[in-house]
């Protein structure tokens, strides 16, 4: 894990834990049993500290936070290398983060290669940098820099760490080679003011300001997070008390974010993230085993909101498009918002004009589908009609090579059904980008039953590629996204018909720690999509729909978003929906008595008894319903992994990261509490299917003791698959 060597009057000590250098227990022992062999050789007279491989060291083992002992053995090892009699240098190369920078300040100098990357991401975990972190950078680059670096959590390159004190020197070229060089300046020279432990905080006596002007912005950044908070405090503890005493206060914040419901969920959120990728199909091809082909060129149909935001997707990473549209006038009208969007992100400083000026010159707009005769794949992006996706797949299919793989950015629509108008559904696949395209990092990739191995790992690849977070799931009706977060957007309204104001069911899901509560979305989204999506449906089931009714097909259903409609309140476009906005604030929502009156004499009218919602019912049935048909979507194998769901909660409807996703938080309330909650619901409320308790759910909450997150998909019966 550590590689000892002595190269003349040098020791090296290589960190060789790959993928990431972490600095599990057998790295920290050999580092500190590296520092001690070094001490006692006679030859040596300097000690560096390098990585193997990619990187130098990536922090802690976020592993092994789980195990009661986390953690322990750093600080240790960190006074090891300050108390070192031979003076120890970082040679930084790739990535110096977390417990990894911990180690770097622990020693007597750093030097580092002008591409590596520095910072303290513990916060994005729920935590602080527990290993002196907080009392040492501040010494090193001032209060402002190390409240602003630690609470954020951003990676910051090699010349800003220069410019801040944190690097004593960089390079072009190997690193190691330049600490040889370096050595040779230092060997001989005092250590006592290379400790940190024996330096101030040059910036003390300003603490008190510069922590109130950092809490503000953190407070409106990271509503809800315990960890900014902590990790300001501790940063000021830093100049307020001792070095021991702010070191002591540190591990004691540390051991308590460690413990903390934010941070378990957080750490969560990271592996699951990494795990969505790692796709696989029920004949066995998987990531590991499938080679994608290689997209150069591509085609997007439609131009209204969801192709262009496709569009520009693609050609901001450098894929060109030839984006169709019948419409001429649409077609014009969607560049200029494509150019537009791209105007924006330079003005984000997320590309330069150089860049916006490339991606436009890959964009080439069409007015028929025999422009696609030779790219490598299309993403059809049309509204959402079976028939009228099925004959633009027939035609493709006709039109373009044989190689090309054709792509539905359908939200519902069955895959089978629209291959089926192919003679290709091999190189047929959903493709559901989540609204706005070129915001949202959520692409739900949809396999049907004829859907290739090698289709499969193209769209994944293509997703990474245009940095989205590919989940891939099987085809059923709305797939994983739309179908679990149905019962949840149900439920919201059948409290309000209840009894609850929108207002009031927004609120609670708020401070639950979603950014926007269900009512604000629809009013953001439209309420005439959703008005024209039920138009569609009951147009294809033959039904006749009025507002006077509780009930459809025997399921529960309710008319206030359609009563809405018919006022013409269509959301913030018109300026009412479910709240007014007013002009001079158009993205306001203000709580409009109107809307209340609606609904009181739809109640009225229906012969609906209000009462009070309370705040812990709001959130079990929203949030339980959605658990439950996410049981439904895991026993079924249209999500392959808890994690799956959970991911594109997090990415497609901004689900609170430290919460983890749906399935993480049954797993957190417990399986035997949530199934017993379901059941009642379901006793209450007969006519929703969305709360017909799941087989796997039952199953899972009847075993004596919890079973891990990571067993659950192991009690599906065989005869489900
Ligand atoms: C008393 C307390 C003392 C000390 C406290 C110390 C606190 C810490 O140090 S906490 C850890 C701080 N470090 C991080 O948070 C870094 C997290 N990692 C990353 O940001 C990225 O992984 C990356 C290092 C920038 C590399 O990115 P990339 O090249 O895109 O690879 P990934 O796919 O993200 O990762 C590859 C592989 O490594 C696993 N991994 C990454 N970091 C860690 C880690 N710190 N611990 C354990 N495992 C890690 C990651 O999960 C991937 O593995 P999979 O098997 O694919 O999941």
């Amino acid at each position: 894990m550590v590689d000892y060597s002595v190269d003349r009057n040098l020791a090296i000590l290589g960190i060789n834990n790959p993928p990431v250098n972490a600095l599990s227990f057998h790295v920290r022992e050999g580092l500190f049993n590296g520092i001690k062999q070094a001490n006692a050789d006679r030859r040596v007279e300097a000690i560096v500290i390098t990585g193997k491989g990619k990187t130098y060291c990536s922090g802690a083992d976020i592993r092994e936070f789980s195990i009661p002992s986390a953690g322990k053995g750093l600080v240790t090892l960190g006074h090891r290398i300050e108390d070192s009699d031979k003076p120890v240098i970082s040679a930084i190369h790739g990535n110096a983060l977390g417990g990894g920078l911990e180690i770097a300040l622990f020693s007597h100098y750093r030097v580092a290669n002008k591409n590596a990357k520095i910072g303290f991401p513990e916060v994005l975990i729920g935590l602080l940098p527990g290993a002196e972190g907080t009392i040492r950078l501040p010494r090193v680059t001032g209060l402002a820099f190390a409240m602003d670096a630690i609470a954020s959590g951003r990676r910051f390159d090699a010349q800003e760490a220069h410019k801040h004190g944190i690097l004593d020197t960089i390079c072009d070229g190997d690193v190691l080679q330049e600490a040889k060089a370096f050595s040779k300046k230092i060997i001989g020279q005092p250590l006592d003011q290379r400790r940190l432990s024996k330096t101030h905080v040059k910036d003390a006596a300003d603490v008190d300001i510069k922590f109130e002007e950092a809490l503000a912005q953190i407070k409106r950044k990271y509503r809800g997070l315990i960890a900014p908070i902590l990790c300001l405090k501790s940063v000021r503890n830093s100049a307020k008390m001792s070095f021991d005493e702010a070191a002591a206060e540190e591990m004691r914040l540390f051991g308590e974010l460690l413990t903390s419901s934010q941070s378990i969920g957080l750490r969560y959120s990271f592996f699951a993230e990494r795990s969505a990728p790692k796709w696989k199909l029920p004949c066995g091809a998987c990531a590991d085993n499938t080679t994608p082909v290689d997209v150069k060129t591509t085609g997007v149909i439609g131009a209204g909101t969801m192709g262009s935001g496709i569009a520009v997707c693609l050609i901001r990473a450098g894929i060109p498009v030839i984006l169709v549209e019948k419409n001429q006038k649409m077609l014009d009208q969607a560049i200029k918002t494509i150019s537009r969007i791209l105007t924006g992100s330079v003005k984000l400083n997320r590309m330069t004009e150089k860049q916006r000026e490339h991606s436009l010159k890959l964009l080439k707009g069409a007015s028929t589908l025999d422009e696609l005769a030779g790219v490598d794949m299309v993403i059809e992006a049309v509204y959402e009609n079976l028939e009228l996706k099925r004959e633009i797949f027939h035609q493709l299919d006709k039109i373009c090579k044989s190689s090309t793989l054709l792509c539905s950015n359908t939200s519902t629509l069955d895959i089978d059904n629209i291959a089926s108008a192919t003679q290709r559904p091999d190189k047929v696949v959903g493709t559901h980008f989540f609204a706005p395209a070129y915001i949202m990092r959520l692409l739900e990739n949809v396999y049907g039953t004829k859907t290739s191995p090698t289709t499969v790992a193209t769209v994944m690849e293509l997703g990474k590629r245009i940095g989205k977070i590919c989940v891939l799931v099987k085809t059923c009706y709305a797939f994983v996204a739309n179908r679990t977060n149905q019962p949840f957007g149900a439920e919201a309204s059948f409290m309000v018909e209840e009894g609850a104001l929108p207002q009031d069911v927004d609120t609670v899901l708020e401070n639950f720690g979603m950014p926007m509560g269900p009512f604000k979305v629809s009013d953001l989204s439209g309420i005439d999509v959703g008005w024209r999506i039920r138009q569609e449906v009951a147009k294809a089931l033959g039904l006749k729909l009025t507002l006077e009714t509780r009930y459809r097909m025997g399921e529960r259903i309710t008319t206030l978003a359609d009563r809405l409609y018919e006022m013409g309140r269509y959301g913030i476009k018109t300026g009412k929906g479910w709240y007014r906005y007013e002009p001079t604030n158009p993205r306001k929502p203000i709580p409009d008595p109107d809307v209340a009156k609606m609904i009181q004499k739809h109640c009225m009218d229906m012969g609906i008894e209000r009462r009070n919602i309370p705040a812990q019912e709001v959130i079990e049935r929203c949030l339980f319903s959605a658990i439950n048909e996410s049981f439904r979507v895991l026993e079924q194998r249209i999500a392959e992994k808890p994690e799956d769901i959970d991911v594109i909660w997090q990415y497609g409807f901004s689900f609170p990261r430290y919460g983890g996703g749906p399935m993480f938080y049954a797993s957190q309330v417990g399986l035997k509490k949530v199934f017993e909650k379901i059941c009642i619901f379901h006793e209450q409320f007969p006519y929703s299917s969305h709360w017909v308790p799941s087989d796997l759910l039952r199953k899972l909450a009847s075993h004596s003791t919890e079973i891990p997150m990571d067993k659950w998909t192991q009690f599906i019966s065989s005869s489900k698959l």
